[in-house]
């Protein structure tokens, strides 16, 4: 019987989640999409995580998705669930965040929970309920200029009572450094009194730790993945074993984020790539696919970069990214077919895409390149499996795209 079941509203957010999972000792498998939850599963694993592609679809398709995986994630035995939304609450005025919590708590017959992004691992902290970048205030950051979720206010609490009609409440730093007992009442009474998101500060991995022990009473669980960091797996080995034959290493970069722009200009320095051109893209889609995969294999380039972005002015028109999404899933699925058997993805979107296009099933967790980034064994529904690095926009370090494969190649 699995122990927690797990939602993400992107592909790199499930990932980035069954990773700190895994390390708190889940076995954990990433599956894409409701139908791909299976009784086998439940056997194998101790968590779930169903990942979604609903951080920026309509609302209702948001909360249809997420109700048909809170299904999915209980015919197979879980109790406790977790919805994994951005590190940088990435998401847009109406939602997806607030309806699909609330959609959630709903249909578990549930009054509150927590609402919990801070990722300090990877600079992400809470505090007065402001979500810092580093030592910028969200709005400050980078992700003011996000192509599809541009973030322009970093107060969690405004940013969730304006996607929901139910009570938001701030449980500041004072009440964690408190204790989880006591923690644990004050989220209790602040529910009785009818607060249903309950915006819990934390500024280190201590503090989630007492923010999940507090949370214990709670079937829903809300954030980032540094939050699970404070749940308890049943301590199985889990990491799956990564074997890479192929000797080309090739990313695949639809992220817009600034430290992938800075990733991509690294990797370019250090091997060779090509950029998406937009309006190539459109007048002729296979043949742009068929020129930048013969360019790939070429190789043994280290690495082949192909992006979209590499500085932000290179962002002309956002009617663009499913055309770019289009391409890379078609690069994707063009390299894989002709032997190549790692890649590394950059982009929560552009991951959903590439993982469509390579009709994979399911993933398991490998070992760890930075917080929040690890290479995965991918099964695809034709019985092959792939390697894959789906990175997070704004995760990993500067040389990145080079230093992936040491250790696995
Ligand atoms: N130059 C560009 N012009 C238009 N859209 C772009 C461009 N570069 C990236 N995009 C789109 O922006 C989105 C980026 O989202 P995602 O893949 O989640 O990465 P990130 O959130 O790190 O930026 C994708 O849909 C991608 O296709
Ligand atoms: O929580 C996080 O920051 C990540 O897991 C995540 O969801 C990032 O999304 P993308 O930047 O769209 O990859």
């Amino acid at each position: 019987m699995i122990r927690l079941g797990a939602i993400a509203d992107d592909l790199t957010g499930a990932t980035d989640l069954a990773i700190t999972l895994t390390a708190a000792g889940f076995r954990s498998a990433v599956v894409v999409g409701h139908e791909a939850v299976t009784t086998e599963l439940g056997e194998q694993a101790d968590a779930v995580v169903v990942a979604l592609k609903s951080r920026t679809s309509p609302v209702d398709q948001a909360v249809s998705a997420s109700l048909a995986a809170l299904d999915a994630l209980q015919r197979i035995g879980a109790e406790r669930f977790y919805f994994k939304y951005c590190s940088t609450f990435d998401s847009t005025p109406e939602g997806n965040i607030g309806p699909v919590t609330e959609a959630l708590l709903d249909a578990l017959d549930e009054d509150a929970t927590v609402v919990c992004p801070s990722f300090p691992a990877n600079g992400r902290t809470v505090y007065q309920g402001h979500l810092f970048v580093g030592s910028q205030p969200l709005d400050e950051s980078p992700m003011r200029h996000h192509p599809l979720t541009p973030m322009t206010d970093s107060n969690l609490v405004r940013l969730m009572a304006a996607q929901t009609r139910a009570t938001v409440g701030l449980v500041p730093l004072q009440e964690v450094h408190r204790g989880s007992s006591a923690l644990r009442e004050v989220l209790m009474s602040r529910a009785r009194d009818g607060v249903r998101h309950l915006v819990v500060d934390a500024v280190t991995d201590d503090d989630l730790r007492t923010v999940a022990e507090a949370a214990g009473h709670l079937k829903l669980l809300t954030g980032g993945s540094g939050l699970a960091q404070g749940l308890d797996g049943p301590r199985a080995r889990a990491q799956e074993p990564i074997t890479v034959r192929d000797r080309r290493r090739v990313v695949l970069s639809g992220s817009a984020s600034s430290m992938t722009q800075t990733q991509v200009r690294h990797g370019l320095e250090e091997g060779d790539g090509v950029q998406l051109d937009p309006s190539a893209l459109r007048a002729d889609l296979a043949g742009c696919v068929g020129g930048i995969v013969a360019r790939a294999l070429a190789g043994p380039a280290t690495p082949f970069v192909v992006y979209a972005t590499a500085a932000p002015s290179d962002v002309r028109n956002l009617d663009d990214a499913p055309l770019i999404e289009e391409a890379l899933g078609a690069i994707a699925h063009d390299l894989v077919d002709r032997g190549v058997d790692s890649l590394v993805v950059a982009g929560g979107e552009t991951s959903g895409a590439v993982v469509s296009a390579l009709d994979i099933t399911d993933l398991r967790l490998g070992p760890t390149l930075s917080p929040g980034v690890a290479w995965a064994r991918a099964a695809r529904r034709s019985g092959d499996d792939v390697m894959v690095v789906l990175k997070s926009g704004n995760f990993g370090g500067a040389d990145l795209f080079t230093t992936a494969w040491d250790g696995v190649a």
